[in-house]
């Protein structure tokens, strides 16, 4: 049983990585932003306007815990999973978690124009944007360092990835 959990901040990739992940594995790909909007019938950012925060990690919590996860699956996070309740311990113990490491710049080079579906960075701009990213990933980075894999984001691909795995686990 092998189920690997992408974790890192808001724009590193973990849902383009997972999805080429599982591919290459011939593994299932959940996403659980994706399985939350399903569930709740709204986007994240409708979610984030109708309930706020507080409620959505909950819920995000709550779908991480009770997901049937196939046998064998790539799970991609939301940015801010791991850092609430229990979820990194819980994503330890039940499987092999990948941190994609990027500097708050390359973050926002990826995200470019396309942060608009994300609530918490959508009306920061420039330098705010900049230094609100530094500050969160400083506090952010205390549980995505607790990964079994702590992978360098910009050169990461989908076959790095598969090695990186296979060094801790018989795939
Ligand atoms: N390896 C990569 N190189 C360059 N851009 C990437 C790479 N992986 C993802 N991106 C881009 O970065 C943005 C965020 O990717 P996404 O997978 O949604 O990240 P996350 O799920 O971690 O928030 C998207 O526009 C995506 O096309
Ligand atoms: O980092 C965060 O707090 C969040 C990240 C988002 O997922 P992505 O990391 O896939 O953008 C999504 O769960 C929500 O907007 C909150
Ligand atoms: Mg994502």
């Amino acid at each position: 049983m092998t189920r690997i959990f992408l974790i890192g901040y808001m724009g590193s990739g973990k849902t383009t990585l997972g999805r080429k992940l599982a591919a290459r594995l011939n593994y299932p790909f959940l996403d659980l932003d994706h399985l939350l909007e399903e569930q709740a019938g709204m986007t994240i950012a409708e979610y984030f306007a109708s309930f706020g925060e507080t409620a959505f990690r909950v819920a995000e919590s709550e779908i991480l815990k009770s997901t049937a996860y196939p046998e064998n699956a790539v799970i991609s996070t939301g940015g801010g999973l791991p850092c609430f309740f229990d979820n990194m311990e819980w994503m330890n113990a039940n499987g092999i978690t990948l941190y994609i490491n990027l500097s708050p710049k390359a973050l926002i080079s990826r995200l470019g124009n396309n942060k608009d579906d994300r609530p918490i960075l959508r009306d920061k701009h420039g330098d705010e944007l900049l230094g609100f990213i530094t500050e969160k990933l400083e506090e952010r980075n205390a549980y995505y360092q607790k990964a079994h894999i702590v992978a360098e984001g910009l050169s990461l691909t989908a076959e790095k990835a598969e090695a990186l795995i296979a060094g801790k686990t018989a795939l």
